[in-house]
This record gives C-alpha cells, structure tokens and sequence, in this order.
C-alpha cells in the first residue's frame, strides 16, 4: 500500500475489521443475551456463551424448545413484527417479557438482520432487567397499598367516608342510566360516649371493630357499607328499593341489639338508630339521598333510638 491512499480492505484483525476470534470474544463477553433463528422453521443459529451458559448448547434445539421449554412456537412470538408484507426488515422491536424457564425479567431488542447466506433471520438481544422490574413491581405493590389505605378505615377495615363518596358516586350514576332503585341505611351508634366514659376508649373501639364486623356479614357483596363518621356508618344498596332498605334495617337492629360485645371480661350492650331512604328523581348527588336518610336517623333518635325511620322521596325513581 503507497503512502497516503485510502485503505479499501484492512486486513483482518485491525480494529476497523476486527477478525472472527475478537467478534466472538465481544459477543461471548456481552452482559446480554444475543441468538439468532431462522425466521420460518424456527431453527437456532447462533447463541452466545451469556445464553449458553443459561440454556445450554444449542443440540438441535428450536428457538422455543430451548429458551422457553415449549413444544411449539412461543405464543408471544415477535416474528410477524420484524418483516414488513414486502419481505424487508422492519424496524425493531423492543418488548420486556419474564422468561417462562428461569422466571427473570428481560428487555428484548428484536430486529431482522441479513444472515451470512443472504437470508433474514431473528436477531435478539435480551437484557437482564429482574431487578429493576422487581422495584418497579414493589413501588407499584406500595402504591396500591398505599392506595387501598387511602380509602379504608384502620379500625373498621370498612371502606371510609372518601372511598363511601367515590364508590356511592358511580352507583348513583348506575342507578340513573338504568333506572333501578337504591336504597340508603344511615345507622348511628346509641350513646356512644358513654360506653367510651363507661368502659374507656379501647372498649369503644372494640364495639366499633365488632359492630362494623356484624354489618360486614350482614350485608350483600353488592352493597357499600362504608364508616363515614366516628360512630356514624352508611350502607348503599344497589337494585334495592325503600323496602328493601327497611327490611336490611330490621335484620340490622335485631342482630347488633341481641349481640354483646365481648371486650377483656366485660359484655357491652350496644344499640344503633337508623334511617332509611332511596333514590329519587330529583336527586342529582349522593348528597340529596344522605340528607333525607340523615333526616330519617335524627327522626329514629328523637323517637328514643334503636329503631328505624324511614323517609320516602316525593317522587321514586
Ligand atoms: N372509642 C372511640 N370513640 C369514638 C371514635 N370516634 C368517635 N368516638 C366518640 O363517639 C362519641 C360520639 O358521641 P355523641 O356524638 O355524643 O353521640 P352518642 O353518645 O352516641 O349519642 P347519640 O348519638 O345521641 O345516641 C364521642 O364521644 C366520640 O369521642 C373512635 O374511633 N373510637
């Protein structure tokens, strides 16, 4: 070669054109996942030592049967991606998946490249990614819990007076487009405060968990009983008209009344005022239903507690 002229063909092993041996030790050294397949019968046609020392040689073995343990190919496929309908290579593919065999977590890169005969072929390149998928399952785990709180009462584990208006909102909402009736149970505990001057406020708070735990159980999946006050709960029923409010009311009364609360020796007699009401035309929030069964319970209390009122809309839905 003269001085000075452009070098055409460097000759193997320089770093313009590095020969067979180093390419192999780079692939061979990637923190990485790299294999290549034929695109129709599934055939494996390379695979590096990071894959080989996971899933062993290749010995025959399709692309699925030894990557993913399958007997047939993987319904997850990228194949179909990877090649435009005229036959050329389509951009590539970037996916994350949990590999079915070893369970880790990998971001695939996935692109049809020109093999040494001329044919295209599956090119991936996966990387390892379980640590951070795990984190990000964990904050998205947190998150949901964090959540889950953010809408449920500590004491009671009901569904609080936030997830009471979220939740009664929508089922407004049902009730109107489809025209079925709703009915509301507002119930108040009897002289609460002397139960907590009687017996102190752990007993109180114990009448609060078993009391809340009698509505849990005496009520439909289908219904919201949510605590929405300190000794204050609601109760929404969907599909469920003024009389079915009335008659949930009555199983209600007589089961938390016949019910002592047991709490460190002692046995707590409890009773609870409720009023009933259900939708109505003119109601346009959960507001206009709370008012009238609120209304109902004041009525129950005044009347000398532990019963039911209930309060009939002008017009039903
Ligand atoms: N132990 C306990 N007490 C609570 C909690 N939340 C509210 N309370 C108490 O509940 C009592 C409610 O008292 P009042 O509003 O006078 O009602 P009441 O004594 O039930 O009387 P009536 O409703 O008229 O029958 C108050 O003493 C509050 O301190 C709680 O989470 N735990």
């Amino acid at each position: 070669m003269t001085s000075g002229t452009p070098e055409q063909n460097p000759p193997p092993g320089t770093d313009a054109s590095p020969s067979a041996d180093a390419l192999q030790t780079v692939l061979d050294n990637i923190d990485a996942l790299v294999y290549v397949s034929d695109f129709d019968t599934w055939e494996l046609l390379y695979i590096n030592a990071y894959g080989r020392r996971i899933w062993g040689d290749i010995n025959g073995r399709k692309c699925y049967q030894m990557l993913q343990g399958n007997n047939s190919p993987c319904s997850f496929c990228t194949n179909h991606l990877l090649r435009n309908p005229d036959g050329s290579a389509a951009a590539p593919h970037v996916w994350e998946f949990q590999n079915t065999l070893d369970e880790r977590w990998y971001q695939c890169r996935d692109q049809a490249i020109r093999w040494t005969d001329g044919r295209l072929v599956r090119l991936e390149i996966a990387t390892d990614i379980t640590d951070r998928k795990e984190m990000e399952l964990a904050l998205k785990e947190a998150h949901s819990n964090a959540r889950q709180a953010a809408f449920t009462d500590e004491l009671t584990t009901l569904p609080n007076r936030r997830a009471f208006f979220r939740l009664g909102e929508q089922m407004l909402r049902q009730a109107r487009r489809y025209d079925s009736p709703l009915a509301l149970i507002m119930l108040d505990l009897d002289h609460f405060k002397q139960i907590n001057d009687t017996h102190g406020h752990g007993a109180g708070d114990e009448v609060l968990r078993q009391f809340s735990t009698l509505l849990k159980e005496g009520v439909r999946d289908s219904d919201i009983a949510a605590r929405v006050g300190g000794e204050e709960f609601a109760i929404l029923l969907p599909e469920s008209t003024l009389e079915d409010g009335d008659e949930l009311a009555s199983r209600l009364l007589l089961k938390t009344g016949d019910t002592l609360i047991r709490y460190r020796g002692k046995s707590i007699r409890t009773s609870a005022s409720f009023g009933v009401t259900a939708i109505a035309r003119e109601d346009h929030s959960l507001e206009d239903l709370l008012h009238r069964a609120d209304h109902a319970l004041y009525r129950s209390k005044d009347l000398g507690r532990n019963r039911i009122s209930t309060e009939a809309p002008e017009e039903l839905l």
